[in-house]
């Protein structure tokens, strides 16, 4: 088979290297001091994150320009350590949704045809870090988009395909990793030839359009990266002119199961192509021969991360009965002497606020409704002394199926531990969910490994292993945990093509 290959040019490719090298090094940077280029940073902001102020926007970005909403209303956004008011952004509707689709798609006519090479991105940190991983690693699969030369059974015809750009692709997306849930879309999309129209959380609008200043210094074209700004109430109509715009070839979700359910259902009507990042349930499951500091420091990397606030973290603890008193024992202590709760900012904190007060009231009934139920309360298991949205660290024991800890997405830092017998009831208690994102099994029988993973109905299984996140890897999930994969060798960017068939007659 011979392969068909988009012809090489550095502009995608430096496009993207470039503005993320940049991005990467104004934001992750951290500076104490900031030196206020433009002085449009509120006094919340100036000793804390920006060393680059011009990143600093409140306003939406449409066709390369900052743009208020036509209504003239705004939104605040908060800060969830205090409840501070950060700064206010245009509150768009549909009106400005279908002004930002049109751009994309006038955009989109000629955006299609540019064609990609370039040079690799390599250091940076934490999620600034891993969202440049993505602009990486699809600056370099736009250089593999392939087609390809398939063999005929008839001799007088030739079967070649093509892969082309969708068109433009509606994205919706969430707060938790408000930088790389963008990238890993929109990343993508781009390099596959795409424009894109982006509607982020309205938690986290100001990372969205910090990633716009820097598309646009990168030399993007006014009109192949939008976003617009919208509150909660405004989400729904946003989200449903993008489901149903003729013009909108994609629609691109992460979020949770149920806003995922209705986009999809939305999107029916113009059979659009649809990929869905959407919750999990992860079950944490522990064999008696596992290792049991590689466990508890697993567990403490999948559960903790950002405050278990992560679509990834370990939900259910599964451990067999062997093990279970020495789990519970040493995951106690260690969670006593490694977590610090306190403002993002404050040094040496590991855990933050949750994102708002909904959410903590979501936590106080999950936890509430496991002890009314029988589950033991061992560490924590009320709000944290610092007010806020902070909840403490907490760990609850002998959870039972029928307790919403073992049904429900818990998004915060509980560690929620249930008991069990053999391997066929881990793995039977492991699928009493409708969510397949992301599994965990520890234990040191290699046998075991192989068994449990292949018969495990989840898109991503650690073995061993409680962190795996990798531009290089395929995310996703199994039923109602999503559809399609983000990163990964040719998967991530296949979402965003469409393949050709060219069946040429004559050839004899
Ligand atoms: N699978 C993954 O890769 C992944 C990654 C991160 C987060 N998540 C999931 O996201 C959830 C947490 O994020 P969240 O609270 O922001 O999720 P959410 O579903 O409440 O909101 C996600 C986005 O959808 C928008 N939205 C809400 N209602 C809408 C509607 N009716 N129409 C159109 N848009 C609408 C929101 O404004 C936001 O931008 C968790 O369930 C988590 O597991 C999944
Ligand atoms: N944690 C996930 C995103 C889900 O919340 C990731 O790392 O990609």
């Amino acid at each position: 088979m011979f392969g068909i290959v988009r012809a090489p040019s550095y502009t995608v490719k430096i496009a993207i290297s470039t503005s993320f090298t940049r991005w990467k090094s104004s934001i992750a940077s951290a500076p104490t001091t900031v030196n206020h280029k433009h002085d449009n940073v509120p006094a919340t902001l100036k000793q804390t994150m920006l060393s680059t102020s011009s990143l600093f926007k409140d306003k939406a970005y449409i066709n390369g320009r900052w743009t208020t909403s036509k209504s003239g209303e705004s939104f605040e956004v908060f800060n969830p350590s205090n409840g501070t008011v950060v700064t206010s952004v245009p509150r768009m509707n549909s009106e400005d949704t279908k002004v930002s689709i049109d751009t994309a798609y006038e955009a989109f006519q000629s955006w299609k045809s540019t064609t990609a090479k370039g040079k690799p991105l390599n250091d940076s940190r934490a999620e600034i870090e891993y969202s440049a991983s993505f602009c990486e690693w699809f600056a370099e699969e736009a250089r593999r988009i392939q087609g390809s030369i398939v063999s005929s059974p008839d001799k007088n015809k030739k079967i070649f395909t093509l892969k082309q750009p969708a068109g433009v692709c509606g994205m919706i997306t969430p707060w938790n990793f408000p930088n790389v849930m963008i990238t890993r879309k929109a990343c993508a999309a781009l390099a596959a030839g795409c424009t894109v129209v982006i509607k982020p959380s309205e938690e986290t609008p100001l990372s969205a359009l910090a990633m716009c200043e820097i598309f646009e210094r990168a030399g993007f074209p006014p009109g192949v990266v939008n976003v617009i700004t919208s509150d909660r109430t405004h989400a729904s109509e946003v989200g449903k002119i993008l489901c149903e715009s003729p013009l909108v070839s994609h629609i691109s979700f992460t979020g949770s199961s149920h806003v995922g359910k209705i986009l999809l259902a939305q999107s029916s009507s113009t059979v659009k192509k649809c990929s869905m990042e959407l919750g999990g349930n992860a079950p944490f499951i522990v064999f008696n021969s596992a290792n049991i500091n590689a466990v508890v420091n697993g567990a403490m990397a999948s559960k903790f991360r950002n405050t278990g606030q992560t679509c990834l973290c370990a939900n259910r603890f599964l451990i067999q009965e062997e093990i279970y008193d020495l789990f519970i024992d040493k995951m106690t202590e260690t969670m006593k002497e490694v977590l610090i709760t306190d403002d993002g900012f404050a040094p040496g904190a590991t855990q933050g606020p949750l994102i708002n007060q909904k959410a903590v009231e979501k936590i106080e009934e999950l936890v509430q409704d496991a002890v009314n139920k029988g589950a033991k309360l061992v560490l924590g298991g009320k709000k944290g002394p610092q007010g806020g949205n902070f909840y403490e660290s907490t760990l609850i024991k002998d959870i039972t199926t029928d307790m919403r800890v073992f049904n429900e997405e818990i998004f915060g830092p509980v560690v929620a531990v249930k008991k069990f017998t053999t391997e066929e009831e881990a793995i039977k208690l492991a699928h009493q969910t409708r969510a397949g994102l992301a599994s965990y099994v520890y234990t040191q029988d290699p046998v075991q490994q192989w068994r449990v993973a292949e018969e495990l109905e989840y898109g991503i299984v650690g073995i061993n292993e409680g962190l795996f996140n990798a531009a290089e890897a395929p995310f996703g999930g199994y039923k109602e945990s999503g559809l399609g994969r983000e990163g990964g060798v040719g998967y991530g960017i296949d979402e965003y093509l469409e393949v050709k068939y060219l069946a040429m007659g004559g050839m004899r």
